[in-house]
């Protein structure tokens, strides 16, 4: 059995962010059946509340020997099975900041808690039917969303518009099988089954996998979207070209070769594509050794980003040191970016253009002037080849766990049409379908491993 499944009790946890900003409000978050019973112990509500679930108290939480005060707090009460987890859940919502909820925290776990897992929250609304795997999924992916577009596709899946149309494949299978089953047991007594019509709904059946298939890579930019490298020599406007982009003024901008020395990140969205962006060092051979450190960095950032800007400064033109770079960083998803083209005519931007051979993948800018910006933007967009996600219908998105699933299904309905064409006995049609039911009743969690469990799961932060 997978750690999580073995695991029972009352579970206690910080449900907000423990950073170090501060936050106006904390919430120690407590599900199981101790859970009433550790708010009685905690909290005192003066005058005359009444303990009921779905109403909040005011009061105070206390140490219960002592009765010092822990903080003034808010007692949120859901009794089971109307909580998110479908057991007994009391939240207290503490003044923000680390120190309430840490000591509230400790206090649960003294008295009947233990601390939760990551994801456990959400675990057990699954275990207790209140979520399938895809909307447990969505789930993650509300939180670490990047983008507004990020966030409704999420939502959707929440809302179970991935769930249905995968439970309504599995049970178009399932009636497939049965009707198969049906002639294994009663052979006799039933006509004969119409092959054709089989082949032909199986047909329909791998085509809506398709379908869904076809949402995985925008799906998977739109979790966990772009990495953009600005990279070329020092003094081409690099920097500037991030201000201008992320309009603030993140990185350092002087007329000095060499500003910058570390990777500076700037998180942005483009065409509803969650976009980090990354200024680097200017790659040039240094003596100095705190900018040697940096080109190093520049040269591993342009190696990890999915699409490289090659930036250039139109003013000087296409250097030997511009090759040089050119030629580390070629073999990568690459836009060339000719900058400071205020200081430049028509004919010399040509010349320039034609270092590149494919038209998308050029264009000009004016970092210092905000010039520029729209069309970068939209040379991103065309060499991601989804085009723009904000206007799309972005409202189902499958992972790449429930791709693979798709997939299995498809291969095994496949081999379903092939057995029933080459006049198999009708045993052996069951065994392949038996297979996409099960892939997909993985994806939605009717079928599970704790395997799977596992691996969706653990991938939440505490207190989820
Ligand atoms: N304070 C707080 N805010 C929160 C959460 C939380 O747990 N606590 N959530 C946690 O993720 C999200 C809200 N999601 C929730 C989903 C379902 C239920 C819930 O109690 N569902 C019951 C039905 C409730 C009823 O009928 O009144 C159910 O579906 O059985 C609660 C919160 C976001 N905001
Ligand atoms: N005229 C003009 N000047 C620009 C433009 N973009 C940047 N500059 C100037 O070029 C100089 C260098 O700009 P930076 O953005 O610091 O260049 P960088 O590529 O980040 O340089 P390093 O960090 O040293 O690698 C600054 O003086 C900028 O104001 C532009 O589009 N036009
Ligand atoms: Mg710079």
């Amino acid at each position: 059995m997978s750690e999580l499944l073995t695991h029972t009790g009352t579970i206690a946890a910080i449900a907000t962010a423990v950073v170090p900003q501060q936050g106006s409000v904390g919430i120690v978050r407590v599900s199981g059946d101790q859970a009433l019973a550790i708010a009685q112990t905690l909290f005192y509500a003066p005058g005359k509340q009444v303990w009921e679930s779905h109403r909040i108290l005011y009061g105070f939480i206390r140490q219960p020997q002592t009765k010092q005060i822990i903080d003034e707090a808010l007692l949120l009460i859901m009794k089971a099975p109307r909580s998110f987890t479908r057991e007994d859940v009391v939240e207290f919502h503490c003044h923000g900041g680390i120190m309430a909820v840490q000591q509230v925290l400790q206090l649960c776990l003294e008295n009947g808690a233990r601390l939760a897992q990551p994801g456990e929250f959400t675990l057990r609304a699954f275990l207790n039917g209140r979520l399938d795997l895809t909307q447990a999924e969505s789930i993650a992916d509300l939180v670490g969303a990047k983008s507004p577009q990020a966030v409704q596709t999420a939502l959707a899946g929440l809302r179970g518009k991935l769930a249905q149309p995968i439970r309504n494949l599995r049970d178009q299978c399932l009636d497939i099988l049965a009707e198969i089953e049906a002639r294994i047991d009663f052979e006799e007594d039933l006509p004969p089954l119409d092959e054709q019509r089989i082949i032909h709904e199986i047909d329909q059946i791998s085509l809506a996998i398709n379908q869904l298939l076809a949402t995985k890579d925008k799906g998977e930019l739109l979790r966990t979207g772009l990495k953009v490298a600005i990279v070329g020599r020092p003094n081409v406007g690099k920097s500037s070209l991030l201000n201008a982009w992320s309009q603030s003024d993140r990185a350092i901008v002087t007329d000095l070769p060499g500003t910058t020395r570390d990777v500076v990140e700037s998180q942005l969205v483009v065409g509803g594509i969650p976009v980090q962006v990354l200024d680097t060092a200017g790659i040039r051979e240094t003596a100095d050794q705190v900018e040697k450190i940096g080109v190093e960095r520049s040269r591993q950032a342009a190696n990890n980003a999915d699409l490289v800007l090659f930036t250039i400064d139109g003013s000087v033109g296409w250097t030997d040191a511009d090759q040089e770079i050119y030629e580390q960083v070629k073999h990568r998803p690459l836009i060339l970016v000719i900058n400071k083209i205020d200081l430049i005519s028509e004919t010399e931007k040509e010349t320039l253009k034609s270092r590149i051979q494919n038209p998308k993948s050029k264009i000009e800018t004016a970092a210092a002037k905000n010039q520029g910006i729209d069309d970068l933007e939209a040379a991103i967009l065309e060499s991601v080849e989804v085009g723009n996600v904000e206007a799309a219908n972005m409202d189902l998105a499958i992972n790449q766990r429930q791709a693979a699933a798709l997939t299995k299904a498809k291969i095994d309905l496949v081999q379903v049409q092939e057995t029933i064409k080459n006049q198999l006995p009708l045993d052996f049609w069951t065994i392949d379908l038996r297979g996409a039911i099960y892939a997909l009743g993985e994806i939605t969690g009717e079928e599970v491993t704790e395997s799977v469990l596992d691996r969706i799961f653990s991938r939440f932060c505490i207190g989820k």
